[in-house]
């Protein structure tokens, strides 16, 4: 059995009288791909949020790579990459200055930025603002630059959102292909197809683990 790299034990949230997590106790192992799936509202963002360490629990504890995770935790920040559910961009730069930032920011090399733009089919845009993309074109620029800087755990919070199935498509091969590299995958999806890809498929629901389990396990019908 794999060392987790990312521990959660005993985390609950509230906000004001809302228990939006009770107890959530999970591990994530390097090279391990977990998916969380839950109707809206049963914490998944939630969790995601506490997991890398952009939110802090009300009760429990969180640890990354055996230590504490602290507030703004530059450890943290340095090796888990986040796709979150929001496009956050910069109106000026174009795609490719975009990937260029991340790079100097996480001091990469920008040569796997053409293969990264061709991959998530960016190599027509690569000069394009924000503003001339669709919403999918935007979410893979995210997913591009998430590739590119170092990690050891990508969290990402609902992927699927705003792609079209052969988008989708190339998702799933990009989550397959973490764990052959030894990153850790936590996500957040409402599609079934997409959580078939994880080892280990948890369902949430009002802020508590009802299942968890292989995807066969717990996806007992293929679309279930
Ligand atoms: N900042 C906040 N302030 C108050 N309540 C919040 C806040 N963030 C989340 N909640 C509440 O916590 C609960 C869990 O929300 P969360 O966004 O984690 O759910 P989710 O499973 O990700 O939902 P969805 O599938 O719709 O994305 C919800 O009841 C939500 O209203």
């Amino acid at each position: 059995m794999r060392a987790a790299l990312l521990t959660v034990t005993g985390v609950s949230r509230t906000f004001g009288e809302r228990e939006a997590l009770r107890a959530i106790d999970l591990e994530v192992a390097a090279g391990e791909c977990v998916a969380l799936l839950g109707p809206n509202g049963s914490g998944k963002s939630t969790l995601l949020r506490i997991a890398c360490g952009r939110d802090r629990p009300t009760t429990g504890e969180v640890h990354f790579d055996g230590e504490p995770m602290t507030e703004d935790d530059v450890r943290v920040r340095a090796r888990v990459a986040v796709v979150g559910d929001a496009l956050g961009c910069y109106p000026d730069l174009t795609v490719r200055q975009h990937l260029e930032l991340v790079a100097v920011a996480h001091r990469v090399p920008a040569e796997r930025i053409d293969a990264l733009l061709s991959e998530q089919r960016l190599n027509g845009h690569a000069d394009s603002l924000p503003s001339a993309l669709s919403s999918g074109q935007l979410q893979a620029m995210l997913l591009a630059a998430a590739l590119l800087r170092p990690r050891d755990l990508l969290v990402l919070d609902e992927p699927e959102q705003r792609l079209d199935p052969r988008a989708r498509g190339r998702l799933a091969d990009v989550l397959r292909a973490e764990g052959g590299t030894g990153v850790a995958v936590l996500f957040a999806t409402h599609q079934p197809e997409l959580a078939r890809v994880a080892q280990r498929v948890i369902v949430l629901e009002d802020g508590a683990v009802v299942a968890d389990g292989s995807p066969d396990e717990v996806l007992k019908e293929p679309g279930e």
